[in-house]
This record gives structure tokens, C-alpha cells and sequence, in this order.
């Protein structure tokens, strides 16, 4: 079976409903059998109007959560963390819960509540008063635990940053090395991805990059340029910053089985739906798209002040797909530049 030619006209449709739902720019990068394609629109700075550059890095948000998955899940492979292990035999007195797994966390079924919900309330009030500011993990967890459970540990998925937070300390303390330097050691050294780092507290995003613009809640106000913040309040959930190519390398390789065991892998992409629809899942610290051809494609999304991110590859891993839109607090955007992954995976669609 001879995988569909990707739609290029279809992507940058995409990309230009993205600019046309408030986007100052937006671009993408397919690699597939036929080899790469990239397109880019609008600009990725206001300012200057540097025009949008498919080779420019930006904070890839949630992404970041399947960094912290892969790194985990290898320290499972190594024997050194069991995924149905309570979280308190590794960070003992941390969760009022003893019924918390380490799987609860990766599925986001653990019912921690997801202090983000109540701290960007208010988007940019919200984004102002933490952009600078460096919060420890048991702060970010605290946050959270002062708010009531979504769910009984394991019973329904609930999206929360929390989880991913714990993650972090469990990888620092399993490892006793910073998150940072894990994600170094196992994923970006190995795979050569020379435009990925992990920022924190630095608030810079250096060498060509984009800059990010949120849009407050009041109708028509200016757009905020974000694009200076510690992502403090994700740290292990949200602060690593890439590039189309490296993300594409990552999400690929990942699917060939280059990161973890066919067991480990098999466990990462086994999901549960995560809404009514049945197109939408999540496994371990990763997300399943169903598209309307019948693909499946693995990946994660991300959201961060002034970034929207795509970065899918399907399960053979032999092709992939990354996009980005540099707004956020805008879902039109969002939606718009999901569109793209139709578009690169099913291909022209019968008239
Ligand atoms: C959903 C996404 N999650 C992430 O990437 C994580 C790191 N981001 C968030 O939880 C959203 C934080 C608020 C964004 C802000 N929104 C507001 O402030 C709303 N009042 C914004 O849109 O920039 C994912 O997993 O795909």
C-alpha cells in the first residue's frame, strides 16, 4: 500500500485559515517516502516583518509532555520505575493519595487538578504575573492539590499539566540529574537534535526563532508579544523549545522504535478516547488522531502563550508532520492549523 502524496495546497490552506483567524504567521513541515516538503506564510516577527522560516525554533508547548513520557518510560525499560507503582513509593508523602500510579499520570487519569485552569482565568492578567516568575515543582503540585480531585485515580481521563509536573520529579529523583539533562542524554544527543533544548528559567528563545503573540480575552485589543517567559509553570510539561525538523526527527523516530522497546512502545501507544467523537486519544504522555482516511497518527499537540503546535507521525514512522501557528488564546487558530494534518496524511480527497 502506497501512502498518499501529501497535499501541499491543502497544507498551506491550513496555514493561511490559521494568519486568517489571527495568526501573524504559520508554517509546516512534512517528511515523507517522497522526502521533505515546507511551506511557510506571514511573518514571525510584527515588528520587523521577518518573514515566517520553516527553519525557526519556538516553544513547543505540550510537546514537551512526550519528552518527559519517552524519558520515563526508558527508566521502566531499565527496570528502575514501575508503571503501576503508587508515585508515593518514589516521592513518599507527595499525593494525599496512595492510590496514584506512575501510569495514572502518563494517561492523565489521576484526578490532580490542573492549576493552569485558575492561573490564565484571566489570559493575559494570568500570563503577566507568572512570566518571570521561577516556581519549584512542589510549589506547581501544591497549586494543584489545593484544589479538588477531577476523577478517582483511573477512572476517566482528565487533562491536567499536574501530571506532568510529577513526572519531572520523578525523573529528577529516579535520576537524581535535572529533567533537562535527561532529556539531553536520551533523546536530543541520540538524535542529533541540534535545534531542541529544554529552557528553564531562562526566558530567551535563541538563534532564529519566531516570536509569539497571545490574544487577551477583551474583543479587538492588541496582540501581547509573549514571547519572553520562564514557562515556569510548566517546566517538564511545556518548556522545551524545537523546531519543524527536529520535531518531525523526534516523532518519527520515536514511532521507529528508536527511543524505547517494542514492549514499552506498544504500552506508549496503547490510548483510551479522550472525547465523544472517538477520533480523538491518549496513551502514555501521547496523543492518537484518527483522520478520515483511516490513518492513525501519534503525537502531541501544544499550547503556549503565543504558540500553537502540531507534531504527528504515523505508526510506522515513516511519515511525519509538524506544524506551528504563533498566536494562542485564539481556538479558531488552533482548529485551523489542525487542519493540516488531513492535508499531509490523507492527501487530495475525491472531489
Ligand atoms: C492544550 C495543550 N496543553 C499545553 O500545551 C500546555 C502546556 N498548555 C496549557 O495547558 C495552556 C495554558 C494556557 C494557555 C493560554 N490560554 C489562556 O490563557 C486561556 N485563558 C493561551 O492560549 O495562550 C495540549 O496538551 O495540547
Amino acid at each position: 500500500w502506497a501512502a498518499p502524496a501529501p497535499d501541499m495546497e491543502g497544507v498551506v490552506a491550513a496555514l493561511n485559515a490559521a494568519m486568517a483567524n489571527g495568526a501573524p504567521g504559520a508554517m509546516a513541515r512534512y517528511t515523507g517516502p517522497e522526502g521533505v516538503q515546507t511551506r511557510a506564510v506571514g511573518v514571525r516577527d510584527r515588528v520587523s516583518g521577518a518573514a515566517m522560516d520553516s527553519r525557526a525554533r519556538f516553544r513547543v508547548g505540550s510537546v514537551s509532555k512526550t519528552f518527559s513520557s519517552v524519558v520515563l518510560l526508558q527508566l521502566a525499560d531499565e527496570g528502575r520505575v514501575e508503571l503501576d507503582a503508587p508515585v508515593n513509593r518514589y516521592l513518599p508523602g507527595l499525593l494525599p493519595d496512595e492510590r496514584i500510579t506512575v501510569r495514572h499520570l502518563l494517561t492523565h487519569r489521576s484526578g490532580l487538578a490542573d492549576y493552569t485552569d485558575k492561573m490564565f482565568a484571566q489570559t493575559v492578567p494570568g500570563f503577566e504575573s507568572v512570566r518571570n516568575r521561577v516556581f519549584g515543582y512542589r510549589e506547581l503540585v501544591g497549586l494543584s492539590l489545593s484544589e479538588p480531585r477531577t476523577t478517582e485515580p483511573g477512572a476517566a481521563y482528565k487533562y491536567s499539566n499536574a501530571n506532568f509536573v510529577v513526572v519531572g520529579m520523578l525523573i529528577e529523583e529516579i535520576t537524581g540529574k535535572p529533567v533537562g539533562q535527561e532529556y539531553e542524554r536520551r533523546i536530543i544527543k541520540p538524535l542529533r537534535l541540534r535545534n531542541t533544548a529544554y529552557v528553564h528559567p531562562d526566558t530567551r528563545v535563541e538563534g532564529l526563532h519566531v516570536r509569539g503573540y497571545l490574544h487577551p480575552d477583551e474583543a479587538g485589543a492588541p496582540l501581547v508579544d509573549s514571547t519572553e517567559q520562564t514557562v515556569s509553570w510548566a517546566q517538564s510539561a511545556g518548556a522545551v523549545i524545537s523546531n519543524p525538523a527536529d520535531l518531525n526527527t523526534f516523532m518519527t523516530a520515536l514511532m521507529r522504535g528508536r527511543l524505547l522497546s517494542p514492549r514499552m512502545l506498544d504500552a506508549m501507544t496503547t490510548v483510551t478516547p479522550t472525547d465523544a467523537t472517538n477520533t480523538r486519544f491518549y496513551g502514555l504522555g501521547l496523543r492518537r488522531y484518527d483522520l478520515s482516511c483511516g490513518t492513525q497518527v501519534y503525537g502531541h499537540t501544544g499550547t503556549v502563550q503565543g504558540y500553537y503546535t502540531y507534531a504527528f507521525a504515523t505508526r510506522d514512522g515513516r511519515r511525519g508532520l509538524s506544524a506551528m501557528a504563533n498566536t494562542s488564546n485564539r481556538g479558531a487558530a488552533n482548529t485551523a492549523l489542525g487542519g493540516s494534518l488531513e492535508a499531509a496524511f490523507c492527501g487530495k480527497q475525491p472531489a
